[in-house]
């Protein structure tokens, strides 16, 4: 039986022909477009299933940036559409990068038919089945340290209330996962977890994309549509990056949430919503505050319960359970099953700083497993990317942040005897409590 919508974008007509012909008893509607420059209009139009997608549009341009743009574009777009990459180049590095980046599988060219028909099958039953905005399973590998138990008992108490709450963390700490497991342990579980990079709005974008809009309120808005807290409605609003909302657009976040309504851009009716907000950030908002960069009123609003998670080199016995779990991971992908660290090569993974964090660990196993020739992973495979730390953002920061790993470095030696943490740092028990609550550890 036919089912569901396929575009297929690529400039080569003769393969466009192509797999109009393999795919015509499969798909109920083919669209075939030479160019993507009217990729996303397509996609808002004709709402794709599955896209078939080139990497690579001009000729002499064969490093597949073109195709990784536009999967990025689409997956920004409707990231329920499943995108297949299309390359005439068996280039692993690439196609990982547009695995990671959200492609749901990839052909190499020249293609066989039958697996052309089964892949693109495959990705449109998986649009099916996911829903990918309520999150079933859990993404979250706690570890064993004090800092993460502590965190758990946390998430525990809070998550099955309504409570605000925000994460802080450097980049690749998990913040986006612990919003995930706080929602799917939450009561709003089986409504949607509305995810919005307040990084990466636009100014001008950012009121249409919250609250929406009405037909004709701008040339673009040939019909009405719903924003991000009207989608969130009865879930979770995850709201990344908050640190990096401008101070006007601040102003519009915190009037929505006092009010708990929102108008539609071009609309007057108030329209009353019910979200939780959880909102993450790497900056510190406390001295943004201080420096006038941050609304106070904003940060008492969404930090009714602050959950910091440490970075990776503040836990260090939480290091081999992420390494294991994801090499357990990524040799089942990679079809490498029974693939093991050998032991300097834990050592070397137990030292390295990984100053960014899981995401670096991640990538490091997974390209480890990838290039490792044998079933054992010697210390050469694993790099540590990020060699150099982050620069802090001034002097304040970089005390702030010496001393709050000073404190969680004293907690785990001390196994979170706070008596004894104390007496290590030469401060009273009350300072300790006082500075504990200031760095939310
Ligand atoms: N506790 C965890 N368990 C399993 N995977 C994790 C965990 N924490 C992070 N990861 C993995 O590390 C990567 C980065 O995680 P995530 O995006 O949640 O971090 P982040 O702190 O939100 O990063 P950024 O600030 O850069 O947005 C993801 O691929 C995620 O799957």
């Amino acid at each position: 039986m036919k089912h569901g919508t396929l575009l297929v974008v690529d400039d080569n007509r003769n393969i466009l022909t192509t797999v109009k012909m393999v795919t015509e008893q499969t798909f109920e509607r083919i669209i075939c477009l030479a160019s993507p420059s009217s990729l996303l209009t397509r996609l808002r139009e004709d709402q794709p299933d599955v896209v078939l997608l080139d990497m690579n549009f001009h000729s002499g341009i064969n490093n597949g940036n073109e195709g990784l743009y536009w999967l990025r574009e689409i997956k920004k777009a409707r990231p329920q559409t499943a995108v297949v990459l299309f390359t005439a180049y068996a280039d692993i590095e690439l196609a990982v990068t547009g695995l990671k980046d959200g492609a749901a599988d990839f052909i190499v060219k020249p293609f066989d038919n039958h697996q052309l028909i089964e892949k693109l099958t495959d990705a449109y039953q998986k649009t099916r089945k996911k829903k990918p905005t309520i999150t079933a399973v859990s993404e979250m590998i706690w570890g064993t340290s004090p800092a993460m138990r502590h965190l758990r008992d946390m998430v525990e108490k809070v998550a099955g209330t309504d409570a605000n709450i925000l994460i802080t963390g450097e980049n690749g700490t998990g913040k986006e996962v612990l919003a995930k497991e706080i929602h799917r342990l939450s009561k709003r579980a089986g409504k949607a977890l509305m995810p919005i990079d307040l990084g990466a709005v636009t100014e001008t974008l950012f009121e249409s994309e919250l609250f929406g809009y009405v037909k004709g309120a701008f040339t673009d808005a040939k019909t009405d549509k719903p924003g991000k807290f009207e989608l969130a409605e009865g879930g979770t609003l995850f709201l990344d990056e908050i640190g990096n909302l401008s101070y006007a657009l601040q102003a519009k976040l915190l009037t929505a949430l006092q009010r708990r309504t929102i108008v539609r851009v071009g609309g007057s009716k108030p329209i009353p919503i019910d979200v939780r907000v959880v909102c993450a950030t790497n900056r510190n908002l406390e001295e943004m505050v201080r420096q006038g960069a941050f609304r106070e009123d904003l940060l008492y609003r969404i930090n009714t319960i602050q959950l910091h998670l440490p970075p990776l080199r503040e836990r260090t016995g939480d290091i081999m359970t992420y390494a294991g779990s994801f090499l357990h991971r990524y040799a089942h992908l990679y079809n490498k099953e029974g693939m093991t660290f050998a032991p300097d090569t834990q050592e070397k993974i137990e030292h390295l700083p990984w100053y960014g964090n899981i995401r670096e660990l991640q990538h490091a196993v997974e390209k480890a497993v990838i290039l490792s020739d044998g079933t054992t992973i010697r210390p050469d495979d694993i790099e540590g990317s990020a060699t150099t730390r982050p620069q802090p953002t001034n002097d304040i920061q970089r005390l702030d942040d010496m001393e709050r790993e000073m404190i969680a470095k004293a907690i785990t030696e001390c196994e979170g005897n706070l008596s004894h943490v104390a007496s290590q740092l030469g401060i009273s028990r009350q300072t300790l409590y006082n500075k504990m609550k200031k760095y939310g550890i």
